[in-house]
């Protein structure tokens, strides 16, 4: 029998006048592996951030088997779900072993005092913590490199090892935040398999990503986002088959689009100015020339935008989200 594992109900998130996350309902059953995609800036990753408890939405609550959870990460992760982030985050000069330590945290008893004075009690939940670690690492297909510094893995191994270290925290829901984001096809492909493990060890998934092969491939259920709100949900052939998708992903409007709203009232605005302006002036000379160089501009910006689109994609290697933790990154 299926039952609801997280359960995000009319969340909304504004960051002042911009609405990233807008009335989204959200389901994640136990044993599924649910998709989240959507076209740059569709508000994916601000919505992960407010079910892992790293922002407060402004409206709307997040459940985790049937109890609100209070947006605070710890606790979050406590309750049972963990996270891995768009932008690898480990402890570079940690070993594999010990990232994947640090991830327990939260299910070792052991106390500062216990742990300082290195009593028994605490030798042994330490020896029970590195056997769960090297089991993990073993599931990953890290154990041969426990030993080594995370900085040094590739960064398909890096990225196993963030899992492992979100598995550590023994979760009943996994968050994947683009986790093949600059994989080859063999690691992607390995990654799939992976996520499918996961599941099969009981724990249920909910992964954000670009790639939609793989999306389509490896989800139960998948939703998408279009500038804050859910569009579609759906299986992947329903989701694949609804052309306001694909118009989304092309920038297409549609009937119906959430923010053709918006569109229609600032064209109206631009509309009612051009008129008073019209009315205001209408003798002034250079009037022509001025709307010419203004209808000019846009395209200008936007053949920029273009161009730094188009000039490669950092932000997953480099860029740290802000996200108020002390962790290093691995890069
Ligand atoms: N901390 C923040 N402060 C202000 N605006 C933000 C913040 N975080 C995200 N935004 C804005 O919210 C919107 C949604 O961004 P978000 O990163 O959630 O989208 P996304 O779907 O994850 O995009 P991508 O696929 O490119 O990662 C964007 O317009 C972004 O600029």
């Amino acid at each position: 029998m299926t039952t609801p594992v997280l359960e995000a109900r009319d969340v909304t998130m504004r960051f002042g006048g911009l609405t990233a996350v807008r009335s989204v309902d959200f389901t994640v059953n136990s044993g599924e592996i649910v998709g989240l995609i959507g076209p740059n800036g569709a508000g994916k990753t601000t919505f992960f951030n407010c079910l892992t408890g790293l922002y407060v939405p402004t409206e709307g609550t997040v459940a985790y088997q049937g109890r609100v959870l209070p947006p605070k990460p710890h606790l979050v992760t406590q309750a049972g779900i963990a996270r891995t982030f768009q932008n690898i985050r480990l402890f570079a000069n940690m070993t594999v072993l010990e990232n994947v330590l640090v991830g327990r945290h939260t299910r070792t008893k052991e106390g500062l005092w216990s742990a300082l004075l290195r009593g028994p009690g605490f030798r042994k939940a330490e020896k029970e913590s590195e056997a769960k670690a090297m089991e993990l690492l073993e599931f990953v297909g890290l154990a041969a490199k426990r030993d080594h510094l995370a900085r040094n893995l590739p960064y398909g191994e890096q990225r196993k090892l963030e899992i492992a270290r979100a598995l550590a925290s023994e979760p009943g829901l996994l968050l994947l935040d683009e986790p093949t984001a600059g994989m080859n096809p063999q690691e992607t492909r390995a990654t799939e398999e992976l996520v499918f493990a996961i599941r099969d060890k009981g724990v249920a998934v909910l992964v954000i990503e670009h790639d939609m092969r793989f999306i389509f491939n490896l989800c139960d259920r998948v939703a998408v986002l279009v500038q804050g709100e859910k569009l579609v949900e759906g299986t992947s052939e329903v989701v694949q088959a609804d052309e306001r998708v694909v118009a989304a992903y092309l920038g297409e409007p549609f009937e119906g689009d959430p923010g053709e709203a918006e569109a229609a009232e600032v064209e109206a605005a631009e509309a009612a100015a051009a008129s008073e302006s019209d009315t205001a002036a209408p003798s002034e000379t250079g009037t022509a020339a001025a709307s010419e160089s203004d209808t000019a501009t846009p395209s200008e910006t936007e053949s920029e935008t273009a161009v730094a689109e188009s000039t490669g994609d950092p932000e997953d290697t480099t860029d740290a989200e802000s996200t108020g933790t002390t962790e290093g990154e691995a890069q």
